[in-house]
């Protein structure tokens, strides 16, 4: 019998999956890490395919194909679980945990084995979170049968945002309904977040505790964070994963009187054949969530599309400067709760990670405030550029810094898992 020294981490976002399988004995590498990468994989596009697969084991090159017959996340799962014996040689009885990053945790503060209650409150929770925790059920499902010794453990995105003070978090409306039913600001990406403050603490050499930064987390779904002395202090997200910026297929925030106005059908129940579970969401919030966004602006999901046609297509500058616009929103309030006084304005995400172009504008925009110039190489040269932080910044600023930061959900999760009582 091989050993059992595996962790499995699965990151269900709202149109991908991205998976990463880690070793837990110690052999070298990265010594600050409790565990060593195997190997990743990612489906994207589950929402509109084609899906795009790709499997890559550490050091060797990457498989990539278009898959037609993966459409919802349980058969993106399905066809990862098989190239694991066949492509790899992995024996699946070796993994001893999987991580499940699942989005909306209602009021669980800290990770969860997945048991039969647990599985119910993240699918209870499924209307507040209706792209990702459904998503997340079928895998987990997966996971207990297909991997029945391994423990299965739910990683919230909720988590931490436990921090924000209550005249934050709370909307004004009755606070007895609000409390009865949970209506509060809750936050996501919190495994980014959490993994973005640690990696920058190490890179700047600051303790995590003495750090304000304002992080962006722009991908499909996107979100701003202002962490103050190393707490999340305020998001952008709130009760769902719907309001505060825009995203791929979300419009982000609106006044909540539109969804009235929108169609004369907007208040009655979706019931949209697509889902993953059966949903109790409005039409109204359906087509918020999936049929606005990028995608209603610009005709695309793919934002570096957008980028290079912004120039010459009036939609696509529509939706680049949208973005731009409302990313600003976030900072100029977050600069200000923090008094001004912030260590790192940080871009993460797909986009953040990747579009030179908004980190340059939104760089030369928040100049006014303080801020570090871009410097157009570095910036420039983020993709060729090896570590987990690059300063995109002018050399030798010591506060207002501007950074980007290749943020890892799965090793988040996979290090808690080893690092905690599980
Ligand atoms: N070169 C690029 N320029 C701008 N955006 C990019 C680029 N490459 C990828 N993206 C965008 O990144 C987003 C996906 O980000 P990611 O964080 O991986 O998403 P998620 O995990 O939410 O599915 C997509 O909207 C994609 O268009
Ligand atoms: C919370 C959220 O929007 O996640 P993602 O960006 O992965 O869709
Ligand atoms: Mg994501």
């Amino acid at each position: 019998m091989s050993t059992k020294n595996l962790v499995l981490s699965v990151n269900a976002g709202s149109s991908s999956l991205k998976i990463s399988l880690y070793g837990t004995q110690h052999s070298g590498g990265d010594e600050l890490e409790p565990v060593q990468l195997i190997l990743t994989s990612s489906i994207s596009n589950i929402s509109a395919p084609p899906a795009k697969f790709s499997f890559k084991v550490s050091g060797g090159t990457s498989k990539d194909e278009q898959l037609s017959s993966v459409h919802d996340h349980a058969s993106a799962f399905a066809h990862f679980i098989d190239c694991l014996g066949r492509e790899a040689d992995i024996d699946r009885a070796r993994i001893t945990h999987t991580c499940h990053r699942v989005v909306h945790g209602g009021d669980y503060t800290d990770p969860v084995l997945i048991n039969d209650e647990a599985y119910k409150h993240i699918e209870r929770l499924s209307d507040l979170a209706p792209l990702h925790n459904g998503s997340s059920l079928p895998v987990i499902k997966t996971c207990l049968s297909q991997i029945p010794d391994a423990k299965s453990i739910a990683f919230f995105d909720s988590a931490f945002h436990r921090s924000i003070p209550a005249h934050i978090s709370s909307y004004a409306i009755d606070q007895k309904i609000a409390k009865q039913r949970g209506l509060k600001k809750y936050g996501f990406h919190g495994l980014s977040y959490s993994f973005i403050l640690r990696s920058v603490s190490r890179f700047l050499q600051k303790p995590a505790e003495s750090l304000n930064l304002i992080v962006l987390h722009l991908g499909s779904g996107a979100s701003a964070c202002c962490i103050q002395h190393g707490q999340s202090l305020d998001t952008s997200m709130g009760l769902t994963p719907l309001t505060g910026l825009p995203g791929a297929t979300r419009s982000g925030a609106v006044d909540p009187s539109l969804i009235f106005h929108y169609t004369n059908k907007a208040g009655r129940m979706s019931h949209d054949k697509g889902s993953a579970v059966q949903l109790h969401v409005t039409q109204a919030e359906h087509i918020l969530n999936t049929q606005a966004g990028w995608n209603a602006l610009a005709g695309t999901t793919d934002f570096a599309a957008i980028t290079a046609q912004r120039k010459d297509d009036d939609a696509a500058r529509l939706a680049f400067e949208m973005f731009a616009d409302r990313i600003l929103n976030y900072v100029g309030s977050y600069h200000l709760k923090l008094g001004g006084a912030v260590d790192a304005l940080v871009f993460s995400g797909g986009i953040g990670e990747r579009s030179k172009e908004l980190r340059a504008l939104i760089g030369e925009r928040v100049g006014c405030l303080g801020y570090t110039q871009v410097d157009e190489e570095r910036n420039g040269a983020v993709d060729g550029t090896d570590g987990v932080v690059v300063d995109i910044g002018a050399a030798g600023a010591l506060t207002k810094r501007l950074l980007v930061c290749r943020t890892d959900e799965q090793l988040e999760m996979a290090r808690q898992c080893t690092l905690g009582s599980f």
